[in-house]
């Protein structure tokens, strides 16, 4: 059985629009932490919701040997994380019955142990003060970071992120994407969405970029980002400088004039 997730010609049609255009990837690998980037409209939520199956996808899809499409709704809740770019707002819930809520949605853990074992997550995210908080309470970095949790308290095979710093200060993202690093050492496969290309190069093995629906490059960090790519999928002129530990960084100098 071949290990990681297969991505071939993925395409979704809304209506008569095609959103997401024969979409193909090289194997997503256990270990690895993918970015998958593009402009607004690019379809990277659809890809992602097409993964998860909440979106219709065509084309092939395959974890660990198995096809996606061929999975029951609870067997794809057991080996699949996914947290969506809208923050959690079940307003009546406490972040701890939310974390629960999650857990339990996979069909596994409804005995006393359910609380221990979300209660383990938050803490590991530095979220534990907050589990007795209502969800509707909490500031949008707080149930970003919920949404985490909902997302990997099951410990998916594949976890989808959409977006996850969105909302974040700066140490945050750091802890959110260390922790992000940590799970995908634990053998998993991580896909996540993130717009800022300097914090993706820094956490990232592999960039994809998504333009128009379509593959437009896919590769290490430092091979894709690059001024061509930035002006072409951006429309943007953009210098990209190396920093120290292979870092990046990415200096936005103005909007190119349409074509
Ligand atoms: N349910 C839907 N029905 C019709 N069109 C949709 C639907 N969901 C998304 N789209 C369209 O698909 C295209 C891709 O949207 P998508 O949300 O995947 O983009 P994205 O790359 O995630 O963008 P962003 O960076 O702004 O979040 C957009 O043009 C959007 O309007």
């Amino acid at each position: 059985m071949s290990e990681g997730l297969i991505l071939k010609d993925a395409a979704v049609r809304f209506g008569g629009r095609e959103v997401l255009k024969g979409f193909t990837l090289a194997p997503l690998k256990p270990g690895e932490v993918t970015v998958l980037a593009g402009p607004n409209g690019a379809g990277k939520s659809t890809l992602l919701k097409g993964i998860a199956r909440l979106a219709p996808v065509a084309g092939e899809m395959v974890l660990d040997g198995e096809a996606l499409s061929s999975m029951s709704a609870p067997q794809r809740a057991r080996k699949i994380g996914f947290m969506p770019q809208s923050l959690p707002s079940a307003a009546s819930l406490s972040v701890l019955e939310c974390v629960i809520a999650a857990l339990r949605a996979g069909g596994a853990h409804h005995g006393p142990d359910a609380a221990e074992k979300a209660m383990a997550v938050l803490t590991r995210l530095g979220i534990s003060h907050l589990a007795l908080e209502a969800l509707e309470k909490l500031s949008g970095g707080q149930r970003q970071m919920v949404s985490l949790a909902q997302a990997t308290v099951r410990d998916p095979r594949l976890l989808l992120l959409d977006e996850p710093t969105s909302a974040l200060d700066l140490a945050r993202q750091v802890r959110l994407l260390s922790e992000v690093r940590r799970i995908a050492s634990e053998g998993r496969i991580v896909l996540a969405v993130l717009h800022d290309l300097a914090l993706a190069a820094r956490w990232a093995d592999r960039i994809a970029v998504l333009h128009q629906g379509r593959l437009y490059a896919e590769g290490p960090p430092a091979e894709v980002v690059t001024p061509a790519m930035l002006a072409e999928v951006y429309g943007v002129e953009a210098r990209v400088e190396r920093c120290s530990k292979g870092a990046l960084t990415v200096l936005i100098d103005r909007e190119l004039e349409p074509a």
